[in-house]
């Protein structure tokens, strides 16, 4: 498992770095005290936006990055890009169900390949797809914008949603973890730990800052707080 100590893991999304000097801001933002990299992948099809594919994965391994890789795959189809991102040296991969013909199949694929797997769930849908799935997945991410841009505000409605899956984990007697992506920032980003998250992707929130420790030193403060509640 990926920092099981921590009751809250922090992952920037490298979305909203700067591209020309990737590696060292990945550097940067671990010595800020991110937990994870999430690594937002786009493919102009499943989104209208195009990023970056495995071959970036596996630059960051070879530039020295040893912290935990979350893959975010918002490509259709999925399984070509799962195989891919498992050489590459992801430690997390999740990817939409729509995108995915064999939900269960995509699934497995990450598991045996030893990586963490996990669904997403756009804003609007609906819960259902985890239904057969809760004895599989490691994480479920909830988005918290639709999916395609970095800088969009966060959906209110997210709130209930998280509440809602973090019943069904609770359910499941499982450690699986609840992660939102979207919108993230140090204002809201208690609230949504209270909602039951525990892991929190924010890219404008932290690489357009001039001080990307100060940005999560902030989200600490305020998680801290949720913490205690
Ligand atoms: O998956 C994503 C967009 O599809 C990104 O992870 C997300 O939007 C992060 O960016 P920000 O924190 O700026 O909203
Ligand atoms: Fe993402």
């Amino acid at each position: 498992m990926i920092s099981p100590s921590k009751p809250y893991l922090i992952a920037p999304s490298i979305l909203s770095a700067d591209f020309a000097r990737l590696g060292e801001e990945v550097e940067k933002v671990l010595e800020s005290g991110a937990d994870v990299i999430h690594f937002d992948v786009m493919d102009n099809h499943y989104v209208p936006n195009l990023t970056f594919g495995s071959m970036i994965c596996k630059a960051l391994r070879d530039y020295g990055i040893d912290a935990p890789i979350d893959v975010h795959l918002m490509v259709s189809p999925v399984d070509s890009m799962i195989e891919q991102f498992l050489e590459a040296g992801a430690s997390i991969i999740t990817f939409h169900p729509e995108a995915s013909g064999h939900i269960d199949r995509s699934l497995q694929l990450i598991k045996d390949g030893g990586a963490e797997c996990g669904l997403v769930l756009n804003p609007a849908t609906p819960l259902h797809y985890l239904d057969y799935v809760m004895d599989k997945v490691d994480q479920i991410l909830l988005m918290s914008v639709n999916p395609g841009y970095g800088g969009q505000s966060f959906i209110e409605g997210t709130l209930d949603k998280v509440r809602q899956v973090r019943q069904r984990i609770i359910t499941s007697g499982r450690d699986i973890r609840l992660e939102v992506d979207g919108g993230v920032k140090a204002s809201n980003i208690r609230a949504i730990a209270e909602a039951g998250a525990d892991m929190f992707v924010a890219g404008s929130a932290i690489f357009n800052q001039e001080d990307y420790k100060a940005a999560i030193d902030a989200m600490r403060v305020e998680l801290a707080l949720a913490n205690n509640c």
